[in-house]
């Protein structure tokens, strides 16, 4: 028995002769949220789809909520959400009425307060009653989540769901995601930014031609490209002097008093430069780890920068 909420394993997936998805494995537990970072064309959304039963694997096992979703289809799709880039919405009809008849299909109780609730939740109040057709990108985003949401999914796949909103709207939709976590939902996220995940996830696999080319939490994605250091400030330049002199490898910065180690930036690497600072009676008025974002690993890991990065 396990606590994952999907576990995938040798998962395989080509179209005609170009392979997406060369054997993967990877777990998602319970309750948490798992990113899926990669580049345009990756295989993130092949492997959505994959996970919510729109498309069949040539090979592996996966199993989601418990079901294979090979043989139990009916069963997945009962756990699942899915929002993607393909929104689900009825232009024809209103934020409301979108709601109220996916409320209708999922046999919802109460569903005209779970309606009432989204609308507000969502900051949806003021248009519910214009039709779709008329919603901003962002707004018809904010919809397409929100019918998600109403039969309460055990596990929701969100495929690039902050793609073309503006920040406040982004820090909505984040703001869901943590509240739907917190009462037990997990959400599986696949995303061309780097900040998303790192502020979200609480696990991050990385695609890159077929490959998953790292996995971890945000943090020790991080500690895994070079670049982490430790920055210590001094009281004046005869400290600087001999801590540049004690520390292998340091760059200093004499105007900002500064002395810049390159390091892991676990406990013993820093308990070490501490030990060494001690010995000689040093001390630094500053200490602070500094790790490298996202966007570092991303370009380490894969050789290429993140897609944001190539469209600059
Ligand atoms: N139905 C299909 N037939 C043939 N090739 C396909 C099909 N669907 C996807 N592909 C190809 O498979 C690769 C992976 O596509 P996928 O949409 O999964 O990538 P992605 O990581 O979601 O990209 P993006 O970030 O651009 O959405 C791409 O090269 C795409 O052109």
């Amino acid at each position: 028995m396990t606590s994952s909420a999907i576990a995938v394993s040798g998962l395989r997936k080509a179209y005609g002769d170009k392979v997406v998805l060369d054997g993967i494995d990877f777990e998602v537990a319970e309750g948490s949220v798992f990113s899926m970072l990669g580049p345009n064309g990756a295989g993130k959304t092949t492997t959505v789809n994959v996970l919510a039963t729109l498309l069949k694997a040539d090979a592996g096992t996966v199993r989601v909520a418990g079901h294979d979703v090979a043989t139990a289809t009916k069963q997945v799709r009962a756990s699942i959400g899915v929002t993607g880039q393909f929104a689900a919405l009825d232009d024809l009809l209103t934020g409301r009425e979108n709601l109220q008849l996916m409320a209708d299909l999922k046999r919802t109780p109460s569903g005209d307060r779970t309606v009432s609730q989204l609308l507000e939740r969502f900051d949806l109040g003021e248009s519910a009653d214009k039709m779709a057709a008329t919603y901003s990108g962002g707004m018809r985003r904010k919809l397409d989540l929100a019918m998600t949401l109403v039969g309460r999914p055990q596990i929701i796949f969100l495929d690039e769901p902050t793609t073309g909103l503006d920040p406040r709207s982004r820090r909505t939709m984040w703001g869901i995601v943590r509240d739907l976590v917190v009462n037990g939902t997990t959400i599986f996220l696949t995303t061309q930014y780097l900040d998303e995940a790192d502020e979200l996830s609480d696990r991050i696999v990385v695609l890159d031609q077929g490959h998953l080319v790292a996995q971890g939490a945000p943090e020790e994605l991080k500690r895994q490209v070079p670049g982490t250091h430790v920055r210590l400030r001094f009281a004046d330049l005869d400290d600087l002097d001999t801590a540049a002199r004690i520390l292998p490898g340091a760059t200093r910065d004499d105007q900002e008093l500064a002395l810049r180690v390159p390091g892991e930036g676990d406990s013993k690497s820093l308990r070490a430069i501490l030990d060494r600072l001690d010995e000689h009676m040093i001390n630094a008025q500053e200490f602070s780890v500094h790790t490298p974002d996202l966007d570092d690993v991303f370009l380490a890991l894969t050789g290429h920068a993140s897609t944001k990065e190539e469209a600059k």
